[in-house]
């Protein structure tokens, strides 16, 4: 029937009901909502109780979580001790109280019911003591403090996408993050409590990591990044585990503002099951991390807006004044640096990897040397690519993810990070296409220590869980600026506890904060920045167990041939790959070779795959003069830089100690 404009008329009532009784209309299903709000809840499945609500678990679950002897509790208690014990963490040490907290986002407002939270918050509820004063004595005390716990990665995601600007999705599905104005670590800014223990057991003065502070001071910055993050309408918390070793697991919680915080974390740390989660209890570590506020500077002892304070008596860090986030990924290790000596184990910064028939190899040093890319090997397992213990059983990885450097990353040369670079992935500081959201690897624009922080189960090899023996080979990592070293040397005991102690590589720009051109950098036990003890106590126990174990120590250099940085090039990673499957797989063992002027090193006079000339780097170098002028200078600032351990003793034996002062250069 034609309308009055001549166009037929749309028909609205009524369907057309067929003679048999069916239907046959293209119209879908009736919705099973009243409204859009009800229809948007029906598209989030509650889990059951007992299946994950969270991420999915990554870390297998060994043994029951449960202790047969465990009071059942029901859903809701558990919920609110976990809310208490968030509370707890967050409460103001000067009022002696915790804020009131409740679980979930504020602004997803009637979502609660939807996400099973309580309507009336249970933790609320626990603050309404019969005696407390009828009026509240601050404001912060009026308002709740809203906590996303252990969020899976998709909801960090929208948090971070919704709230956090510079966040994008890449085209292969990383989040891509802007840390802010700090883009690497801050080591003049790291602070340790010296208090009576401390002040015994920690490494202290010239060439210590620890700088100094009362626990005054701590208590007033702990203050102020509380009343930071209970200020805001949420904060994010994450409880999760350090070390594979199930007998020397550390709980940690980190107490973020950032999405980006706590998927770094997330992705960082070991996961919990929910099992484990549920019993998780009273933390052993927490962080504050209050990154985008600063520390007061009229407080004694800053230097600087940005403080990292570590109390080890509190056990508590709190981070003000940097949103870098490995800021939290490396006070922890600083923390495992600490507890795990006292135990006899052996804390490492080294990548870790094992062949098909259980040989395992450790990657010492210091950062930009190869720990992540020479440990990420298609042919072997990876166990870990940057923190490991050494105890009396082997090795475990500390961590439950990888930091992959990405400046100029290539997919031919690294696949394995390449491809891991995906959903759930931190991608810091990279540059993208506005419209394809691919990124540059190349651009540096941002910074040089652009970084991607995946989950290690990412990589297709990973060894999980990320234990293994004890280790057959120890290769020390050295970038040389200087392209005198190497490209592979065989050590002595002496003379890997000499490299070990020294810690030499040329910093390559950006990790630490101010560092714009690679030069040359000694860092003890390849890690100067994140040990706790004097570095002769890890050397020690790093000889008894190469020796008991029976490890053979190698020296490669990652870093430049053919001349000096800025002359020379960097070592092509192919060759070095090549260097390193030939130290895997025995083949070096066996090998002829010669030993070297003024370091004293024995080199490889032929390596399958590698050209022999440039075994011996005087053969790269077209001025020779250069060559043994630089070889010099390196020799002297070796020397110079080891004089400071001359008077210390290695482990019992003063006869390694004099071995030791022994193997470094000799001219
Ligand atoms: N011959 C080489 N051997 C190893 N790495 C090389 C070589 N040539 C270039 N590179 C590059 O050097 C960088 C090594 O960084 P990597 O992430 O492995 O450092 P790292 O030792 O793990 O440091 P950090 O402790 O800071 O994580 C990578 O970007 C890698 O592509
Ligand atoms: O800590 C960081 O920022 C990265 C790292 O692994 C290191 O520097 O050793
Ligand atoms: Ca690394
Ligand atoms: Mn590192």
């Amino acid at each position: 029937m034609a309308t009055p404009n001549g166009l037929a008329r749309i028909e609205t009532t009524g369907k057309k009901k067929q003679d048999n009784g069916v239907w046959y209309d293209d119209s879908s299903a009736p919705v099973r909502a009243q409204t859009i709000d009800e229809l948007h809840s029906l598209q989030r499945k509650r889990s059951a109780p007992s299946t994950p609500k969270r991420s999915a678990p990554t870390t297998p679950i060994k043994g029951g979580a449960h202790s047969p002897f465990a009071v059942a509790i029901s859903e809701e208690e558990r919920h609110t001790q976990q809310m208490q014990s968030i509370s707890a963490s967050l409460a103001s040490l000067t009022r002696e109280t915790g804020p009131k907290v409740v679980k979930g986002d504020p602004a997803a407002k009637g979502e609660a019911a939807a996400q099973g939270a309580p309507s009336t918050p249970r933790a609320h509820q626990q603050h309404r003591h019969p005696a407390a004063p009828a009026i509240a004595v601050s404001d912060s005390s009026l308002k709740f403090t809203h906590v996303l716990n252990n969020l899976s990665p998709a909801e960090l995601y929208e948090q971070a996408i919704k709230y956090e600007k510079g966040s994008f999705i890449t085209s292969t599905g990383a989040l891509a993050t802007l840390s802010g104005a700090k883009t690497g670590r801050s080591p003049r800014d790291k602070r340790v409590v010296k208090d009576e223990v401390t002040a015994q057991d920690l490494w202290w003065g010239k060439g210590s990591p620890n700088i100094e502070m009362d626990e005054k001071t701590f208590l007033i910055n702990r203050e102020r990044a509380v009343d930071y993050l209970n200020s805001l309408e949420k904060v994010f918390v994450n409880d999760q585990y350090l070390n594979w070793d199930p007998e020397n697991r550390i709980k940690v919680r980190i107490i973020s503002a950032r999405a980006y915080h706590s998927l770094f974390m997330h992705n960082m740390c070991i996961r919990p099951t929910d099992e484990e989660l549920e019993d998780f209890g009273t933390p052993d570590f927490t962080i504050y991390n209050a990154g985008q506020f600063p520390c007061n500077r009229y407080t004694h002892y800053m230097t600087s807006s940005t403080s990292i304070d570590l109390n080890l008596a509190r056990r508590e860090m709190v981070i003000m004044g940097t949103q870098y986030a490995g800021e939290m990924k490396k006070g922890l290790f600083g923390v495992m640096h600490y507890l795990m000596p006292k135990r006899g184990i052996l804390s490492l910064h080294s990548g870790c990897n094992m062949g098909k028939d259980g040989d395992v190899a450790l990657f010492f040093g210091l950062s930009g040397t190869g720990k992540t890319t020479l440990s990420t090997d298609h042919n072997r397992l990876l166990i870990g690519d940057d923190e490991h213990c050494w105890s009396d059983n082997g090795v475990s990885n500390i961590e439950g993810g990888c930091y992959a450097k990405c400046i100029d990353l290539a997919q031919e040369k690294e696949p394995d990070i390449w491809n891991a670079i995906k959903f759930g992935t931190v991608l810091e500081n990279v540059v993208f296409d506005e419209h394809t959201r691919e990124v540059d690897y190349a651009d540096n624009s941002v910074t040089e220590n652009t970084r991607a922080a995946y989950p290690i189960e990412y990589i297709p090899n990973a060894k999980i869980p990320c234990v293994g023996p004890h280790p057959k080979n120890v290769i020390l990592l050295a970038c040389d600026a200087f392209g005198v070293l190497p490209p592979v040397s065989k050590l002595n005991l002496a003379q890997t506890m000499y490299h070990f102690i020294s810690g030499y590589t040329a910093l390559v720009a950006g990790t630490e904060d101010g560092i714009k051109e690679p030069q040359a950098t000694f860092s003890a036990c390849f890690g100067a920045a994140f040990i706790m003890l004097h570095p002769t106590k890890y050397a020690a126990m790093l000889a008894e167990k190469m020796q008991k174990y029976g490890a053979t120590g190698w020296l490669v250099n990652t870093g430049w041939s053919g001349g000096r940085y800025g002359v020379g090039k960097r070592i092509r990673l192919p060759y070095t790959r090549k260097i390193i499957d030939a130290i895997h797989s025995g083949e070096l063992l066996t090998a002829n070779y010669q030993k070297t002027e003024v370091f004293g090193l024995e080199i490889p006079t032929e390596i399958n795959g590698v050209p022999s000339e440039i075994l011996d780097p005087i053969n790269t170098w077209t001025d020779k003069a250069a060559y043994k002028e630089n070889l010099l200078r390196l020799g002297g600032l070796f020397k110079k830089n080891f004089e400071v351990f001359a008077s210390y003793k290695i482990g019992d034996d003063s006869s390694l100690t004099d071995e030791i002062l022994a193997a470094g250069p000799n001219f």
